[in-house]
């Protein structure tokens, strides 16, 4: 007989923008779950499953053991009565039951309605919100990334004085932080201690009162520190507002105006991100190119499209000629990293996808041309 679970599992919910190092967390935390049996609900934006592939490739023994159920929508919301509701069923009927359920976010979902589903009859009785974390890429934020002044969204602002004046980016961030329980500033190793501790202070003011601010590095913050918090947090979700709903708003229940089933283009999957004015906040590109020749090659080209076309994120995985190890290449904001991570699978698809994040109105197919411009002939290989 299995051993006796307590009445119901914590699930904690992990939430922070694009790129500020939610994989990298959750990888830290099953590698150091000893034993726990931690189940991931990955929620993605744009249909790659980067996330999932990530970390069920790390090759961690026991990394994911515990069961790894992806949504493919990047959005939760009311798509999540659809998708969420099997997934956590899915996770506790596996036998024994998870220890522990994790869930990342899409870095351009709002953590609230994601909450609010644990307050569904059939879920609630089973699972309670542990806490919320919130992940902040602590070098973006003392670049002044998420200012509530970036120009192309503002503009379009101007033109709607219904609005609020926070931008799709700042509000998104302000509701993320509103929803914390514990803030987790990463990338503290790009930062001055100085700066790192500055990032620290302001976010403290800016997230509720008593939520605890903790820095790190890679992610590398104690189980014990982010999990176990046995906040409840599905019982106070009044209190996980951002300020701006209450500057300029006059919806009802805001959160259900979230679309998650994003419209396809015609670049093989084309997500679009409802902000909480109706607007398509954000869209996702992805792409499939060829086999490449050269990693270097690929960066500066994927380096040069991330300032033609404003790109927030760009993630992947490439095939290179001649190598049997796949290329993942991450991107957030201007910095472009590249390293191989495992052997293609026999039988394995030598494909390279990436997926690229901006705010609406891109020029999908612009964008796809400069991605999968022939690239400058390969440097000849010395044997
Ligand atoms: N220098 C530095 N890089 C980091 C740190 N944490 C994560 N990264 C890198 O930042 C990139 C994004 O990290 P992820 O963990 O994938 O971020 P994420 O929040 O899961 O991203 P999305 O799922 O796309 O929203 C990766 O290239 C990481 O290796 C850190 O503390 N310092």
């Amino acid at each position: 007989m299995p051993a006796q679970k307590p009445a119901r599992i914590p699930a904690t919910v992990v939430t922070g923008f694009l790129g500020a190092g939610k994989t990298t967390l959750i990888r830290h935390l099953l590698e150091n779950a000893r034993g726990r049996r931690i189940a991931l609900v990955i929620n993605e934006f744009g249909d790659l499953g980067v996330d999932g592939e990530i970390l069920r490739g790390c090759g961690i023994e026991g990394c994911g053991a515990g069961g790894v159920v992806e949504l493919s929508n990047g959005c939760i919301c009311c798509a999540v009565a659809d998708d969420f509701v099997p997934a956590i069923e899915a996770l506790l009927a596996l036998d024994p039951v998870p220890d522990h359920i994790v869930i990342e976010t899409s870095g351009l979902a709002l953590p609230q309605p994601l909450v609010r589903a644990f307050d569904w009859p059939d879920i609630r009785t089973r699972v309670t919100v542990d806490g919320v974390v919130a992940v902040v890429d602590g070098k973006a934020l003392a670049e002044g990334r998420f200012a509530a002044d970036e120009g192309a969204v503002d503009r379009q602002r101007a033109a709607d004085d219904r609005l609020s004046h926070a931008t799709p980016l700042s509000a998104l961030f302000e509701d993320q932080l509103a929803c914390a329980d514990l803030v987790l500033v990463n990338k503290t190793d790009l930062l001055a201690a100085a700066e790192a501790g500055a990032v620290a202070a302001r976010l403290a003011a800016a997230a509720r009162p008593g939520v605890r601010v903790v820095q790190a590095r890679h992610g590398a913050a104690a189980p014990e520190v982010v999990l176990g918090l046995g906040i409840g947090a599905e019982d106070d979700l009044a209190a996980r507002r951002a300020p701006h709903h209450d500057r300029h708003h006059h919806h009802d229940d805001h959160d259900d105006h979230h679309d998650g089933h994003g419209g396809h283009g015609e670049h093989g999957g084309h997500h679009h991100y409802h902000d909480d004015h109706g607007h398509d906040a954000f869209e996702s590109v992805v792409l499939e190119l060829p086999e490449i020749a050269d990693p270097a090659a690929l960066a500066a080209r994927v380096e040069a499209a991330i300032r033609a076309h404003a790109l927030l994120r760009v993630k992947g995985f490439a095939a290179v000629a001649g190598k049997p190890m796949r290329l993942v290449l991450q991107a957030v904001g201007p910095r472009v990293a590249t390293h191989y991570d495992r052997p293609f699978a026999p039988g394995e698809a030598r494909a390279t996808r990436l997926v690229a994040i901006a705010e609406a109105g891109i020029d999908a197919a612009a964008l796809a041309a400069m991605l999968t411009a022939a690239p400058a002939p390969a440097p000849a290989e010395t044997a």
